[in-house]
């Protein structure tokens, strides 16, 4: 990954700490917002991620490029697939049971991906400074040891509850996220 000193842990940084909140290894996680344009079940065009933990630390999903994802003919939009990866690693960094958002996202294409190929997709953290959670990500074509497509690499930020209440809608949130704890 070519990545630049924005999303490369300092030396400080820490490992990342287990919350006792995290869900075990081999769950499938839950789509944090139905409308959500990378999970959510009831968006129309979206990317539908089912995203799982192997191991309580690490993120995996796949995601088939459909023809509502297209930039050129028959191949993946950039944009979608970058989609993807921030998708994939902020259910990674949600792992830590604390929001987060995405302040930066850099993405390496490698491959062009074709309509109707499946990107096994990984997510891990690679350390905590502060509020600063340094973050990874992989899209393989066709098996998790497929060659890579897609890697990105990103600075996501600790924010409190009331991000989402003053700029979104915590109640929506709220609504479909009952284990999700304010104050944890
Ligand atoms: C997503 C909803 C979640 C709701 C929570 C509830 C339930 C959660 C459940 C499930 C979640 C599961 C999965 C989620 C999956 C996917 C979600 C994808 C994530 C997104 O898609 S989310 C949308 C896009 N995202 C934004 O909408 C952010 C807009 N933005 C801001 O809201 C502010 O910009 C903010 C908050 C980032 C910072 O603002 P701030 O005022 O709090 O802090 P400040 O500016 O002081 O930055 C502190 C330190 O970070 C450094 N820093 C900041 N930005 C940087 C950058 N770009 N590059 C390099 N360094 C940067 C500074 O340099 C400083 O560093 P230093 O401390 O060393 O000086």
């Amino acid at each position: 990954m070519t990545r630049s000193s924005l999303t490369t842990p300092p030396p400080d940084a820490a490992a990342p700490a287990v919350h006792p909140g995290t869900p075990p290894a081999g769950t499938t996680l839950s789509s944090h917002y139905s409308q959500c344009f990378g999970c959510g079940a009831d968006h129309p065009t979206g990317l539908h991620l089912t995203a799982r933990t192997p191991d309580g630390a690490t993120v995996e999903a796949e995601f088939t490029v459909g023809e509502a994802h297209q930039g050129a003919p028959r191949l993946a939009h950039g944009g979608v697939l970058a989609a993807a990866m921030d998708e994939v690693i902020g259910m990674s960094v949600y792992l830590f049971r604390k929001p987060y958002v995405t302040a930066r996202l850099e993405t390496d294409y490698l491959l062009p991906v074709p309509v109707g190929t499946t990107l096994h997709l990984r997510a891990w953290c690679n350390g905590i400074a502060g509020r600063k959670a340094y973050l990874e990500a992989e899209g393989r074509i066709g098996a998790s040891d497929g060659p890579v497509a897609v890697r990105a690499a990103a600075l996501f930020i600790e924010v409190n509850m009331e991000h989402f209440a003053k700029h979104g809608d915590l109640a929506a949130i709220a609504a479909e996220h009952q284990d999700y704890e304010v104050n944890p």
